[in-house]
């Protein structure tokens, strides 16, 4: 029998829990076990990976202050995912953990080395989402006015990952000895400068890290910009996407697909996960009904728009929510995401944008049902796309202990039934269990 199977991570951010909800579980979940938690009940259902997504500011766009953000808890606080990856990796034994890091923020140097640490530490099980920044506000805290444009982001981020290549080779595989009779831990010959100099970087080498197991992290990335698809398609093993509906998840996936066999690499070994935001119940009715109950709260407008407002600086606060945009709009940030938002020509007034975009902003498609009927949608939805998985979330990332188990104990044992995703891993290393099928 053909092999159906695709994969499953989550898409989440270290910041407060779901603390608004009847089923909340506090807000403050800064000593990480409550993340922990998650991991460990995400490995249990076999999820390949789970993703922390990172920004480096506190938002000020909406409304032209902070505080949207500050009093809905929303973007901010955002602590450091990479400390909370190492914690969920060392409680966990099979499931990949993935850090967010911006090439703007980190010399290099420092990515390599943290990159490399944490793989050993995770025994293989570490990856990457290479942004780039979206936002002035970061860049301020980076000793800049504003960001450079996109496609000079996209250029140094280039160079950066050459540099990255070199130091995670300056090594050779055998350089550690380990010869306790000649006393030799490692081998001088076998650990080389690498003598960088381009157009951004200039860095000698060699990294001071031994081989890590996967010697380099797994490279995730998001590029949605003609220049970002050619980043991610010579760059990244796992896409993250939002698409609007199910043609355009399979355009998206067939142009990242022609574009890395464009430029030499095998497409297969390219997996593209799509965010959705299931909502799940008892029956389907319910479900539907859970559903209009949180497009109709009160917060949804205001979370959906200030989060767009942050990762665009567009203050979205300036438009009448009843009426179209007045424009079509445009950013040095997040640009897929506002190009999607915006439906422009569409005409819908901005609260039915809201509405529209149903799961919020990381929705690629509706999932409203029982665990069997959303199980049995992903599996059509796959079908027709071609591949390779899913990226579960909510709408505003944000997660109570009970989505998650709705999630690992109702949906993945009804995907699973059907032969949708994996029982069992393979491999102990994150990049073999994603090239696994
Ligand atoms: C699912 C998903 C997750 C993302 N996570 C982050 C993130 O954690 N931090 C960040 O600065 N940008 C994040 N981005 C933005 C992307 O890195 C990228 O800037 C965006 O998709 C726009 O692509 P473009 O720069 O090629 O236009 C994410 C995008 C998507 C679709």
């Amino acid at each position: 029998m053909a092999d159906k199977r695709f994969h499953l991570a989550w898409f989440m951010n270290f910041t407060p829990d779901e603390w608004r909800e009847p089923f909340g579980q506090g807000g403050r979940p800064w000593d990480g076990q409550f993340y922990v938690e998650m991991a460990k009940t995400l490995e249990r259902a076999c999820f390949d990976y789970i993703m922390i997504e990172d920004k480096l500011m506190v938002p000020q766009t909406y409304g032209g202050s902070s505080k949207a953000s500050l009093n809905h808890g929303m973007m901010v606080p955002k602590h450091d995912p990479a400390p909370l990856a190492v914690a969920m990796g060392m409680a966990t034994s099979r499931l990949g953990v993935i850090a967010t890091m911006s090439t703007m923020a980190y010399p290099p140097f420092m990515m390599a080395r943290l990159s490399s640490t944490i793989d050993s530490l995770t025994k293989g099980r570490f990856g990457w989402n290479i942004v780039t920044s979206a936002e002035d506000l970061m860049a301020k805290n980076f000793g800049m006015d504003r960001l450079p444009p996109r496609d000079q982001r996209y250029e140094m981020a280039d160079e950066y990952m050459e540099v990255m290549d070199k130091l995670f080779h300056s090594w050779e595989p055998d350089a550690v000895v380990l010869d306790r009779d000649a006393g030799i831990y490692a081998d001088e010959t076998k650990v080389t400068p690498i003598d960088f100099e381009g157009k951004y970087y200039k860095v000698r080498g060699p990294l001071n890290t031994v081989p890590s197991p996967q010697r380099k992290p797994l490279y995730v990335q998001a590029g949605a910009s003609p220049k970002g698809r050619d980043f991610a398609a010579t760059h990244a093993d796992s896409i993250i996407s939002v698409a609007s509906g199910v043609a355009e998840m399979k355009k998206f996936r067939d142009d990242i697909r022609s574009r890395a066999a464009a430029l030499g690499r095998d497409p297969d070994t390219i997996k593209v996960m799509f965010c959705v935001t299931p909502v799940l119940g008892e029956t389907d009715e319910e479900a539907r009904a859970k559903y209009e109950r949180m497009l109709n709260s009160p917060h949804f407008i205001v979370d959906t728009l200030a989060s767009l407002s942050a990762i665009t600086e567009i203050d979205f606060a300036q438009f009448d929510i009843d009426k179209p945009l007045p424009e079509k709009l445009v950013t040095n940030g997040e640009s897929g995401t506002l190009d999607k938002f915006q439906q422009w020509g569409s005409g819908k007034t901005l609260r039915e944008l809201v509405v529209d975009g149903g799961g919020g902003l990381v929705s690629s498609v509706e999932l409203v049902g029982t665990p069997d009927t959303v199980a049995e949608r992903m599996g059509e939805i796959m079908e027709e796309v071609g591949g390779d998985g899913f990226l579960i979330t909510t709408p505003v990332l944000r997660v109570s202990r009970r989505f998650i188990i709705e999630v690992a104990d109702g949906l993945v044992p009804a995907l699973q039934k059907r032969g949708l995703t994996r029982t069992s891993y393979a491999h102990e290393r994150l990049r073999d269990n994603l090239l696994d099928f």
